[in-house]
């Protein structure tokens, strides 16, 4: 037996942490046009006056909420030069807090100390508006309140409220200035229009990174975080194009720089090269098809085994109709309901947005018609991995025991 004592051996990294997601680098490259529009926005600040309510908006990864931890940490930092201009902000996260009742009370309990905090439950929705209001007005000077992933709201009714307080004349010390982020490129549309015009006085949309601009990024991050020239040359750009077929996600390809960083380290070697990349990208894929698969409920997991099973027989792509023909048989020979055609038809594509399975659209002109065919997105061997605990409750179909 081994003695499992934990030695430092050799390490490519001099700043390891500087690649993770809450890292925020000194610069951003490759987001000038939206920096600027940004600066501009926040620019009557510094003046202390209050600033117009900005809507951010783009696709996962693209640097919303780094361009905004890099502006307002600028701003409150130039905000000390001036004696007379007092700047605060307060970030909130509204994943997990879906009511307004709840982003309220959160902000008031960011901006008191934890003795102070007042419950998450017990007073009604306008006792907590009036708390927030007297919390904000203590605070006084520019308060900009930056909700970050907005779209988790299910009613608007806080958006309304704090992107109107001066108007409604709810404060009268305080000035603030409303943030939202968004990655839900629909949710503008969806707010009422009295929300919608006062959140979106500004909307700045952030678009995606290609190649070239994700290169740039990982390069500068790749010089804080690893040692002098332990990349070989091909690292950083297979990384980058990577990221830029993920959606030109920036988060993505870091965490594929990561993983490389991390098997080199393991297997002790002393440089990362692209076979470390190419690893760690299968790695990562397998973590979100397990993911993706764990998160599903026990019908959509049968309709992921149906495919995976007319996949092992070489009976991919196939159509609804086929699938669902397998999805039944499955589903009686265990001894289970079945859910009708139609309710599979309609989560197929589901599926496909999860990134688990593909979908091709034939149009065979007026003689055949168009119809859908579908296809695993992943390896069969990382499906049939994933599947597992359905292999238990299920059982195991033929055609797969021999992957198993
Ligand atoms: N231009 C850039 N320069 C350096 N790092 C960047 C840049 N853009 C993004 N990043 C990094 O990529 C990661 C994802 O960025 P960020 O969190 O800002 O994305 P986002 O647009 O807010 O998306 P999400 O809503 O999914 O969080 C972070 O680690 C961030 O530091």
């Amino acid at each position: 037996m081994g003695s499992f004592d934990f030695v430092r051996e050799y390490s490519p990294y001099t700043n390891r942490e500087a690649l993770l997601d809450d890292y925020t680098p000194d610069t951003l490259v490759g987001r000038d046009d939206e920096l600027e529009e940004y600066h501009g926005a926040l620019q009557p600040a510094i003046y202390g006056e209050q600033p117009d309510n900005i809507f951010l908006y783009g696709k996962a990864g693209v640097g919303k909420t780094a361009a905004t931890r890099f502006l307002l940490n600028k701003l409150v930092d130039n905000a000390e030069e001036y004696e007379d201009l007092d700047v605060r902000t307060e970030i909130i996260n509204c994943d997990g807090l879906n009511s307004s009742y709840r982003v309220a009370s959160n902000l008031v309990n960011t901006m008191r100390p934890p003795s102070n905090h007042i419950s998450e439950t017990g007073y009604s929705r306008s006792q907590v508006y009036d708390i927030m209001w007297e919390e904000l007005d203590n605070a006084g000077g520019i308060i900009l309140i930056v909700l970050d992933e907005i779209d988790h709201l299910k009613d608007d009714s806080i958006l309304y409220q704090l992107s109107r307080a001066r108007e409604n004349e709810n404060l009268t010390e305080a000035r603030i200035g409303l943030i939202g982020i968004s990655n839900d490129l629909t949710f503008r549309d969806s707010l009422s229009p009295k929300v919608r015009s006062s959140l979106c006085e500004r909307a700045i949309s952030f678009s995606t990174y290609d190649a070239n601009e994700l290169r740039a990024v990982l390069e500068q991050r790749k010089n804080v975080a690893f040692k002098d020239d332990v990349l070989t040359d091909d690292v950083v750009p297979l990384c980058a194009a990577f990221g830029a077929q993920e959606s030109g996600d920036a988060r993505k390809a870091l965490d594929l720089l990561l993983k490389a960083g991390d098997l080199a380290r393991e297997q002790n070697d002393e440089e990362v090269t692209e076979q470390h990349v190419r690893r760690g990208r299968q790695l990562l894929e397998r973590e979100q098809v397990a993911r993706g698969i764990a998160d599903l409920n026990d019908h959509e997991r049968l309709v992921v085994y149906a495919l995976a099973t007319l996949e092992a027989e070489d009976d991919t792509p196939a159509r609804s109709r086929e699938i669902y023909t397998r999805y039944k048989s499955l589903a009686d020979a265990a001894g289970k309901d079945s859910l009708t055609a139609r309710w599979l038809r309609e989560h197929l594509d589901d599926l496909a947005m999860l990134g688990i399975l593909n979908v091709t659209e034939i149009n065979e002109g007026s003689a055949g018609g168009k119809y859908r065919e579908y296809d695993l997105q992943q390896d069969l061997a990382v499906v049939l991995d994933a599947l597992e605990e359905t292999f238990e409750s299920m059982g195991v179909h033929a055609s797969v025991k021999g992957y198993l």
